[in-house]
């Protein structure tokens, strides 16, 4: 096994002032009682909502920060306790933080890397070709990194934390304020690096597309607990009942006849969000009887938010299920 997390929880204790000489205690538990297991080779994306527990669940299973309570096993180690060890063996790339030199070219992080881990010259020249082959880095290897742009910056994070061939690579919103263009090229990356060179990935991400696309596994956390461990396939199919459709009309609609199983989601002037249920109606259908009575300008077709989905993981007693059955367990 790759990952083992066997009843972790975590807890940050916070000190508030009260007046000139009193503290206040405030315990803030930010992972409660979670356990999962990674097999070697698979893709897994932590998601949920703001605060829910996903950082800090990175953290644990680099060895950032030790479990209040519980075990982890990582590549047989513990995280915390073997953290140098495990360093050899992982790696990370936190979207809002750099590992990359700031006033240095990405070449220089590069082979200062390449130093830490006692790579060979001969190896890490010949790594270094790879991955600057892989990522198409070669125009802007020599300018300072914080010249690069963000999209640039990514490809070489991501290149420097490969640099010492990791089992495991942990990504915490590798794809946050990427533009279109560089998003799908990193996205593309990982993938390849998943599927096609066996690194095992650790995702979190805000976005719906990124985990479609990347991952097989998914975990769902809401307030330090999991709701939803699935494949993503399964919680497509069992949760992904809807598509917003947003129309851009000529002028303000005054009565768009909707379809039954279609309702306006948001509504803002002229621009319009649908949400189309798909077990009720096609959004095929919808867009033609849309197109056929209304002058349009523009029509995207998109998944519901994260945080929709989320919230009907909740209303369908998902989680609900998911607890009685753990008790049931727990008192079996
Ligand atoms: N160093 C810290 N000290 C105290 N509380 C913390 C610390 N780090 C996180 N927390 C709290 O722990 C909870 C979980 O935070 P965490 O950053 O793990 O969530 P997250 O799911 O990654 O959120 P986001 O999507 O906003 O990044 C939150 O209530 C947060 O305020």
């Amino acid at each position: 096994m790759c990952i083992e997390v066997n009843r972790v929880s975590k807890q940050y204790t916070l000190w508030k002032i009260k007046g000139w000489t009193r503290r206040e205690r405030q315990v803030i538990e930010a992972v409660k009682d979670v356990s999962f297991r990674v097999e070697p080779g698979r893709a897994l994306a932590l998601i949920g909502p703001n605060g829910a527990g996903k950082s800090t669940m990175i953290k644990l299973l680099c060895g950032i920060l030790s479990p209040t309570q519980g075990s982890i096993r990582v590549l047989e180690m513990d995280p915390f306790k073997d953290r140098s060890r495990l360093a050899y063996r992982i790696s990370s790339v936190f979207g809002q933080r750099s590992q990359l030199w700031y006033h240095l070219p990405p070449i220089d992080t590069f082979q200062l890397l390449g130093r830490i881990y006692d790579i060979d010259r001969v190896e890490l020249k010949k790594r270094m070709k790879e991955l600057i082959e892989l990522f198409d880095l070669s125009s802007f290897l020599y300018q300072p990194v914080r010249k690069l742009s963000l999209g640039q910056r990514m490809r070489c994070e991501i290149a420097a934390a490969l640099i010492h061939k990791p089992k495991i690579l942990f990504l915490d919103e590798p794809t946050i304020g990427l533009d279109v263009v560089a998003r799908s090229t990193v996205i593309d990356i990982l993938r390849d690096l998943n599927r096609h060179r066996n690194v095992t990935i650790i995702l979190t991400s805000h976005d719906t597309g990124d985990i479609e696309r990347i991952c097989e596994d998914v975990i769902v956390l809401n307030e330090g607990k999991i709701v939803l461990e699935s494949k993503i396939r399964e919680m497509r199919k069992n949760f992904f009942h809807s598509k917003i459709i947003e129309i851009e009309f000529a002028e303000q609609p005054n009565d768009l006849n909707l379809l039954p199983g279609v309702r306006v989601f948001d509504q803002n002037g002229p621009v319009v969000k649908l949400e189309v249920d798909l077990k009720t109606c096609d959004v095929n259908e919808v867009v033609s009887r849309i197109v056929a009575c209304n002058a349009v300008r523009d029509i995207t077709i998109q998944d519901p938010p994260l945080e929709s989905i989320i919230q009907h993981i909740y209303l369908s007693g998902y989680s609900a299920e998911r607890e009685a059955g753990q008790n049931a367990q727990i008192d079996g």
